[in-house]
């Protein structure tokens, strides 16, 4: 069995990623870590685990992980996420790192945005984008996987294919992408107060969203040349789920281009479903799933290309993709432990 540990256990992604290695077979968990939680049952946390864990959680240190640990996920906040991990790095020990503070490959563009010093561009550089469907071969030998933002799980997918059959002549991108309010995890208090989320939609950080340069890197990385996208997210009153449209110019393409694109990228990845015609992606048809679904329309009066992808933004978004890429980096099938249905309704 290969041994796993959690930093962060008790957030929402770090719980989601508790139930997926409970349903595991190949998965041992040896320890949760929380700082609030020390001397707690999991299942006194979270209800829908009774029975299923019973683990106490622990503050670890993380001099204190034990040796024979095969894999460590940190579900920590980014800026927090970086000075537990580098010292796990440092002992030899393989991470898988749900926050942002590994995943822009320039220390400076990382400082800028995070507003924070990057404490090793060392090991920044070394770490991989975990994107399985694009990067499996690097994750596969992967130290440190830097699990991607939710936000850019669900644009990333739909695009990176046609920027790299280079299928934009017009690289003018607009993305308009609604979050569920989970996307902002359980200690965000301010966020999740009912009465300010419930029957309300609101834009938010408008052409300044963090998650910004992450998406340009790896577009402007398919494409070969600088990408600028303008980017829009909406908080919206679900609980989970992100659904992406993203405008661009059908320019020179047709519906069999787009399909043929996508077939020849994603024909054999098990997790990316690519709608026929007549059919679009919606939150809840890939909720409580690792599905990333994507499909398009060709609106010959405007001239535009309208992609929409929807995700689960604690699963594809973060814990479930966490596990694919764990499943990559220790040779197992990637579907291993994820092999399930979206629930409906
Ligand atoms: N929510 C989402 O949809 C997604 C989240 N992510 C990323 O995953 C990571 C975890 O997110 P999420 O689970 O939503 O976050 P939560 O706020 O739900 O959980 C984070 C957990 O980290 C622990 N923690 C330890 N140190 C600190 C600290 N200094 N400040 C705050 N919390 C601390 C807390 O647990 P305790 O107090 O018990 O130690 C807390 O429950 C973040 O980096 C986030 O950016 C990525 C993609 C999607
Ligand atoms: C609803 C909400 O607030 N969502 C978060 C993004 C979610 C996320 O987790 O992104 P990271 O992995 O980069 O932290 C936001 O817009 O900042």
């Amino acid at each position: 069995m290969i041994k796993a540990g959690i930093m962060g256990a008790t957030g929402y992604t770090g719980a989601e990623l508790v139930r997926l290695l409970e349903l595991h077979p190949e998965i041992e968990t040896i320890f949760l870590d929380s700082r609030s939680y020390e001397g707690v049952r999991f299942d006194a946390i979270y209800p829908n685990l009774r029975s299923k864990v019973e683990d106490i959680c622990r503050s670890i240190n993380v001099d204190d992980v034990p040796e024979d640990t095969d894999i460590i996920f940190s579900a920590l906040p980014h800026r927090v996420s970086q000075s537990k991990v580098l010292p796990l790095i440092k002992r030899g020990f393989r991470v898988i790192d749900f926050s942002a503070d590994f995943r822009l490959r320039e220390a400076t563009i990382y400082e800028h945005w995070y507003e924070t010093k990057h404490l090793d561009d060392r090991t920044l550089k070394k770490a991989v984008y975990g994107l399985p469907e694009w990067y499996a071969d690097s994750i596969a030998n992967a130290a440190l996987v830097a699990n991607p933002g939710c936000f850019p799980t669900s644009i990333l997918l739909p695009l990176l294919p046609l920027l790299k059959e280079k299928r934009l002549h017009n690289k003018e991108i607009i993305i308009d992408s609604k979050t569920g309010v989970s996307g902002a995890g359980r200690s965000s208090s301010e966020v999740n107060i009912f009465s300010q989320v419930n029957e309300n939609i609101k834009a938010y950080n408008i052409g300044k969203h963090r998650h910004t340069p992450e998406i340009e890197q790896e577009l402007s990385l398919a494409a070969g040349s600088s990408v600028n996208i303008l980017f829009t997210p909406h908080l919206i009153p679900i609980d989970r789920g992100i659904l992406s449209t993203i405008v661009i110019s059908a320019e020179g393409i047709t519906r069999k281009d787009v399909e043929t694109c996508y077939e020849a990228y994603y024909e054999k990845a098990p997790f990316i479903r690519i709608l026929k015609e007549g059919y679009l992606p919606e939150t809840k048809a890939v909720k409580g799933s690792n599905f990333c679904d994507i499909g398009f329309v060709i609106d010959s009066r405007s001239g535009k290309l309208v992609v929409v992808s929807a995700i689960d933004n604690l699963l594809k978004g973060s814990s479930s993709q966490a596990v694919q890429n764990m499943n990559v980096m220790f040779g197992l099938d990637e579907r291993t432990g994820l092999d399930t249905a979206p629930i409906w309704p």
